[in-house]
């Protein structure tokens, strides 16, 4: 077993300086918020300054009102003592009352901030997770990632945001605090900063430790939703019900958040105990100047109001650097968190467009044509394809069968550009696929992919979504739903086009699997690609509705080149080609006519299923 390096303790300069490093960084972090809502953010900052000197405007009052209030007690005369009083009450009431009112107000612009930056961060994960390559999706470090950047961005962005305004709304409050108490000693505020030092170097340790564990508990956190999703979601109710899965997830779910929530006490239990250590030693340091102020007081040095603005101005002084420092810790904090985000955003896609990208060919004249492809999917060594060898001729009907796991379906991804091979090239006319531009090249294709997704929106919109580029009309949606069987089903409907289907939403109807794989059938048809692919497109039909579909698809595909992958004969014995695929290679080919005269693997698998008395429907798995 392979021993790891032991890790180097980091000494104090070390963690001192990668503490700054992540703080120098804030502004770049912060340009994002800048990017998202600039002028909230103006605002933002106005009010924040005006919050900030509103502290020591309080305590320079007290003084003033405590001031004042000794003299007046020394008049004989009550209402000059009142006079004397008036001025610093009524500011004071006006300090207060400003207080209140940019409270609202700030509460008012975070929340449009929130609103904003959430968005703003919804859009640029949405963004990345449509562009990246289809192999990310294989690596459980990409699904760990996405996790991080949705999970906790917004919330992090905001917290960061809201930590940095505290910290600038305190640093000025405490420079105005620092300049009242510097009269009375300049070692003062050095006092203050030292006081509150061991606090905070006990919150960035923490905090470290927190994301550490925070990284490495992402997976379990990820199996807890899955558990949640498998308890909730409608397309497993009825198994979870037959199976009775309800207690063995549940189980499995609650046992991962027990370990989740003892990791996490534990640390919050050590932390507590630092954070009192911590606050102990501050208030051994802050005694001493308390003591000599009230020293000096007793001796007659200084007046009732210079002790009470000390006392105050000291107090707060160290309340705020305490908030100040932890203000820092937690910007450090997030922005650890929000270095996942900036992971995510900047992950780079293999399969791009070339740098001079060659015009597609249109019409498709020769077809499509793979030479010596090798494939393993990422992370896999197995090869699906080896050395595999192909020709689609425009115009024409091919047909792929075979078993199981032959490597039919991942023809049509690697046609589509969805991964590329790791040896040899597919052309289109001649022209490596990887010299178009990925959008023209996948706009060439329309796809009935094995499982195709129902979406939750009306029958019409289901299909529109083919090429929603073109904004298809009405009529051009029910001719796609004629082609592929769905129209008679789609009139049946309450609503008929205007129907929603799936159940999540108001109103919505449940379709069978063959109706809606016709629907989704409708989909691909309405695209009017050169090139159909489809990916057993029969396999939930029953035989009539196969026999009746496939009388119109012929007309349907005319002119245009189709690779069907099926189990089917029935479907396959149409095709103009039919290759039987098995592990990853093409064993025959031929039409269906050939294909039984040779006595093949394709003759055979037909014969033993129609001495059977059986449908031939489905290619045998023979030695
Ligand atoms: N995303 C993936 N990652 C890793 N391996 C995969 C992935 N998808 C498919 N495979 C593997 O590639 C092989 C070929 O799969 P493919 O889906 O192309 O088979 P198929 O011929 O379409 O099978 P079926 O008739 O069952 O649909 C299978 O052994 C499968 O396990």
């Amino acid at each position: 077993m392979q021993r790891k390096p032991p890790q180097r303790e980091k000494t104090l300069g070390s963690k001192v300086s990668a503490v700054l490093s992540v703080l120098l960084d804030l502004p770049q972090t912060l340009r994002l918020v800048w990017s998202s809502s600039r002028w909230w953010m103006v605002l933002w900052a106005v009010l924040l300054f005006i919050q900030g000197l509103l502290p020591v405007a309080t305590v320079y009052l007290t003084k003033l009102l405590v001031d004042s209030l000794v003299a007046a007690t020394k008049l004989d005369i009550p209402s000059q003592g009142f006079s004397l009083i008036l001025l610093p009450a009524v500011l004071m009431a006006g300090v207060l009352l400003l207080t209140e009112l940019l409270q609202s107000v700030l509460g008012w612009t975070r929340t449009m901030q929130s609103e904003l930056i959430q968005d703003y961060i919804s859009v640029l994960v949405h963004e990345k997770s449509v562009a990246v390559d289809l192999a990310f999706y294989e690596t459980p470090e990409y699904h760990d990632k996405l996790h991080q950047a949705r999970d906790q961005a917004s919330s992090r962005y905001l917290a960061l945001l809201e930590s940095t305004g505290s910290l600038f709304q305190n640093s000025i409050t405490f420079l105005a605090m620092a300049t009242v108490l510097l009269p009375y000693g300049a070692w003062l505020p050095l006092i203050l900063l030292l006081s509150t030092l061991p606090a905070f170097y006990i919150v960035v340790i923490f905090n470290r430790r927190y994301h550490q564990w925070s990284q490495k508990a992402t997976t379990d956190r990820r199996w807890t939703e899955y558990y949640d999703v498998v308890l909730t979601h409608s397309a497993v109710a009825a198994e979870l019900r037959l199976f009775d899965l309800g207690p063995h997830f549940q189980s499995a779910y609650q046992v991962l958040r027990k370990k989740l929530r003892r990791e996490r006490l534990n640390l919050l239990k050590q932390q507590s105990l630092a954070k009192l250590g911590a606050a102990l030693i501050a208030l051994g340091v802050s005694g001493a100047p308390m003591a000599w102020m009230l020293w000096k007081a007793l001796q007659g040095l200084i007046g009732l109001g210079d002790l009470a603005l000390f006392y105050q101005a000291f107090n707060q002084g160290q309340n705020l650097m305490r908030t100040l420092l932890g203000n820092l810790g937690e910007i450090y904090n997030n922005k650890l968190f929000l270095a996942n985000l900036f992971e995510f955003l900047s992950l780079q896609s293999h399969i791009v467009d070339p740098l001079e990208p060659v015009r597609v060919p249109s019409p498709v004249k020769q077809g499509i044509c793979l030479r010596r492809i090798s494939f393993s999917y990422p992370g896999s060594d197995r090869p699906v394809l080896k050395d595999f060898n192909l020709t689609i001729p425009a115009g024409q009907i091919v047909a792929i069968v075979g078993d199981n796991g032959a490597g039919k379906s991942t023809l049509s991804k690697l046609l589509c550009r969805f991964y590329d091979p790791t040896a040899g090239q597919i052309e289109l006319d001649g022209i490596d696929i990887r010299n178009f531009r990925l959008k023209d090249l996948r706009r060439l294709f329309t796809v009935l992919f094995q499982y195709p997704i129902p979406y939750e929106a009306t029958a019409a919109d289901n299909i529109a979504m083919g090429s929603l580029d073109s904004q298809p009309s009405l009529a051009e949606i029910e001719a796609a739903a004629q082609g592929a069987g769905a129209h008679e089903t789609i009139e049946r409907l309450p609503h008929g086009y205007d129907t929603m289907l799936g159940k999540s939403f108001a109103q919505g109807v449940e379709l069978s699997g063959g109706e809606r794989q016709r629907v989704a059938l409708a989909r691909a048809f309405l695209r009017n690609a050169p090139i159909i692919i489809l990916d057993e497109p029969t396999s939930a039909m029953d035989s009539w509705a196969e026999a009746e579909w496939l009388e119109r698809f012929r007309s349907l595909a005319k002119g245009r080149t189709t690779v069907v992958i099926t189990h089917r004969f029935t479907l396959a014995m149409r095709a103009d080609i039919i290759h039987v695929m098995r592990k990853g290679e093409i064993v025959e080919s031929g039409n269906h006519h050939e294909l039984l005269e040779k006595g093949g693997l394709y003759s055979q698998s037909w014969k033993a299923q129609t001495e059977a008395g059986d449908r031939p429907s489905v290619i045998s798995n023979l030695p």
